[in-house]
């Protein structure tokens, strides 16, 4: 099958470009840039996103001093690793007089808006002037709960960004198994839609040796960017002419198909749960209106109880009367208004519905 795709993100994970020893595998990379220089000069828009600063720099200083904290490893060997992967990457668009840019970013760029549009405007004029940014966590910076899960959320989280119409994840296998993928009996799942699978039933909560997130992250972040109306494809980045065959001939892979389109201000919400600062918990009532698939605000009539302090233009997180998420939104009137309100009929809504994203 083809696909005609204007603008992608080509997610490299570090078991692509390592070899089993835990070395970069140069001639791998180079074969990858081959194929994004072949769909770059086809027309199409590409991101980069790309592991291997750590496993880089594990090649550079293998005897790297254990220091008391895994952190302070990670954090040496990436910031040394970076600098070789980008050059690598570097010198190998050059042969193809293509130029490529780092872009290095941490989860709260995400979280903040100005940071956010300051990164969006950055890569649209990347973009512009036909340069392949190859993004990664600054790793330096990320350390513990301020990390993203992994390069896949990343990766998510740009394709929503840049309105892609397709991210592409490169594993180390040829996409999502329906159930042990060492088992003889299990096969690739080929099309994935909305809320069709558990995965968390089907995927071993197994990574691959040099990973970080693992099978199931990859399935949650690609429903998640597919329900916001982008495919997403998981296949096997090791297997020779991956791109080119899964974007121009026929490849078994996992294709989580894409929903409707959402527009960007849903899209930046539906990401933006990290920065919550207030709860609201729904009644029963509320959250079946919500969690109806119409177009509806959130209305304090619905509410019964409000948490945390947040103003106007604030997210706030949206749980049921369990305690479940319902989703998340901006504010439309601070946590004191938001009390007064609850429970009285005839009030102006908390969260408007451009505003809202529901996990359902
Ligand atoms: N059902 C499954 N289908 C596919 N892969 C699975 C499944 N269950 C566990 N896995 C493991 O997930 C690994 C890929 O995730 P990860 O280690 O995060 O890779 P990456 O470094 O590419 O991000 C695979 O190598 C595989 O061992
Ligand atoms: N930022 C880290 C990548 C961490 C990560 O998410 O790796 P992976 O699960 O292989 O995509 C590095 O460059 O080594």
């Amino acid at each position: 099958m083809a696909f005609s795709y204007k603008r992608i993100i080509v997610k490299i994970g570090s078991n692509v470009l390592t070899k089993e020893n835990g070395l970069p595998d140069y001639s791998r990379i180079q074969h990858l840039v081959e194929q994004l220089v072949y769909l770059k000069k086809k027309g199409i828009e590409l991101i980069v996103v790309s592991s291997g600063a750590v496993a880089s720099g594990r090649s550079l200083l293998p005897s790297v001093k254990e220091a008391k904290h895994a952190v302070a490893i990670r954090q040496v060997l990436s910031s040394i690793g970076q600098v070789k992967l980008i050059n690598t990457y570097s010198q190998l668009f050059n042969e193809h007089e293509m130029l490529c840019a780092q872009v290095l970013v941490t989860k709260e760029d995400f979280r903040d808006r100005v940071h956010y549009l300051n990164m969006k405007n950055c890569f649209h004029s990347l973009l512009q002037n036909d340069v392949i940014p190859i993004v990664n966590e600054n790793d330096v910076i990320s350390v513990t709960e301020l990390m993203f899960t992994d390069n896949d959320e990343l990766a998510g989280l740009i394709a929503s960004m840049l309105n892609a119409n397709a991210l592409i994840i490169l594993s180390n296998i040829d996409g999502i198994y329906n159930g042990d993928p060492k088992l003889p009996d299990t096969h690739i799942i080929e099309k994935v839609k909305q809320n069709e699978y558990n995965f968390s039933a089907i995927i071993k909560a197994e990574k691959s040796t040099f990973g970080r997130g693992g099978m199931i992250t990859k399935a949650s972040i690609a429903g998640k960017v597919a329900k916001l109306g982008i495919a997403v494809h998981i296949a096997n980045g090791k297997r020779d002419n991956v791109l080119k065959d899964l974007l121009f001939e026929d490849l078994v892979h996992t294709h989580f198909l894409p929903e409707k389109h959402k527009s960007e201000r849903k899209k930046w919400i539906a990401h933006a749960e990290g920065a919550a600062s207030g709860t609201v918990q729904l009644n029963t009532g509320a959250k079946e209106v919500l969690t109806s698939g119409k177009v509806s605000s959130l209305l304090p009539i619905g509410i019964t109880a409000v948490s945390g302090e947040f103003k106007k233009g604030d997210v706030i997180k949206i749980l049921d009367e369990h305690q479940q998420t319902i989703g998340w939104g901006i504010a439309q009137y601070g946590a004191d208004k938001a009390r007064e309100r609850m429970g009285v009929k005839n009030q102006k809504p908390l969260v408007h519905y451009d505003y809202l994203y529901s996990v359902y």
